[in-house]
């Protein structure tokens, strides 16, 4: 296998699995990262996302957290769809092969641009839905590692997806793969080990990073790395109206204090639905709206009750 990668793949061009020999044409490129090249995909006129990489072993631990959290949602619901599609290898024309794997692919647009996008309302409940998301991951075994704004897609009506799952990392294990503003190691406040702790310090600085991108920048230039501790990110985040309903959640999380991500979702539920922070008037089809006719709190309460449903 190749390690150079210096691939391009055009519009139109058609790729071929070497092994299994199904056959993709390429839409674009989705984006491109350290671990590889997205490309959004067709076969049989459904969309694709096709991941390919020059690292084989990288990629295929990305395929085993995949593949686990396929097997999981399957045993729970067996008619779940799986997110894997296809795992293979690219022949290129001129000889070259790249390892790649197919997922479906999620239609939406990274956390910072949906709230820019549809109202900084959708905070609340985007922020229940990760929390949801990364549960979900934990109950596997798993800690997503590199949690941070361009890893979360949110498609229609604050559904959240993780993407990249390349920092990936069984609890027990030191995290490889990170960034360090969102990193606990980084900040004084713990190991720099996958637990359940390690996601939500993250998420807390996620939702200071999504109100106040800027100071967070400011503060990790201005602070020496012995001083930087969770209180400097908290008193950042309470200069931020939207985060004070959150400042005793986000305390815990930062301290570790919730046993486990569920714990930690169940309690900004509580949080949402008690404050009333959920949006009172999003752009919702016709069915839901009649929800918002009620009061902010239980209108937030019946989305959050809708969405447990489907998840
Ligand atoms: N299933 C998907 N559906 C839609 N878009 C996707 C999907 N997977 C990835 N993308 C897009 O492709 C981009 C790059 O993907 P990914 O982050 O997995 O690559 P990477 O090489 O591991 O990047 P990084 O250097 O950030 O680790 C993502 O930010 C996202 O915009």
């Amino acid at each position: 296998m190749t390690t150079s990668f210096k691939f391009t793949l055009g519009r139109g061009s058609v790729v071929t699995g070497k092994w299994k020999g199904k056959q993709y044409r390429i839409e674009r490129m989705l984006g491109e990262g350290a671990n590889g090249k997205v490309f959004l995909v067709q076969r049989d006129k459904v969309w694709y996302a096709l991941k390919a990489g020059a690292d084989a072993v990288d990629l295929q631990s990305e395929i085993n957290v995949l593949q686990s959290l396929d097997l999981q949602r399957r045993m729970k619901r067996p008619d779940t769809e799986p997110f894997l599609v296809d795992v293979d290898d690219l022949l290129m024309p001129d000889g070259q092969e790249f390892p790649f794997y197919v997922m479906r692919y999620v239609r939406g647009v990274t956390l910072s641009d949906y709230l820019a996008r549809e109202g900084p309302e959708w905070f609340p409940l985007v922020g229940y839905n990760l929390l949801r998301k990364l549960s979900e991951l934990h109950e596997a075994g798993w800690s997503f590692g590199d949690l941070k704004v361009e890893n979360v897609l949110v498609a229609e009506y604050g559904r959240v997806e993780l993407v990249d799952y390349g920092g990936v990392t069984g609890f027990g294990k030191g995290v490889r793969q990170f960034t360090e503003i969102y990193d606990r190691g980084y900040w004084n406040a713990g190991k720099r080990m996958a637990d359940s702790g390690y996601d939500l310090f993250s998420f807390a600085v996620l939702c200071i990073q999504l109100q106040d991108s800027k100071r967070l920048l400011q503060l990790t230039h201005q602070l020496l790395p012995q001083n930087r501790s969770p209180e400097e990110l908290l008193r950042l985040a309470q200069l931020q109206p939207a985060l004070r309903p959150f400042m005793g959640w986000l305390s815990d999380a930062m301290a570790g204090r919730f046993a486990n991500a569920r714990e930690a979702a169940a309690s900004w539920q509580r949080l949402v639905s008690r404050s009333g922070t959920m949006k009172s008037s999003p752009p919702v089809p016709g069915w839901m709206k009649g929800l918002f006719m009620l009061s902010a709190g239980v209108a937030g309460a019946a989305i959050i009750w809708l969405l447990w449903l489907e998840w």
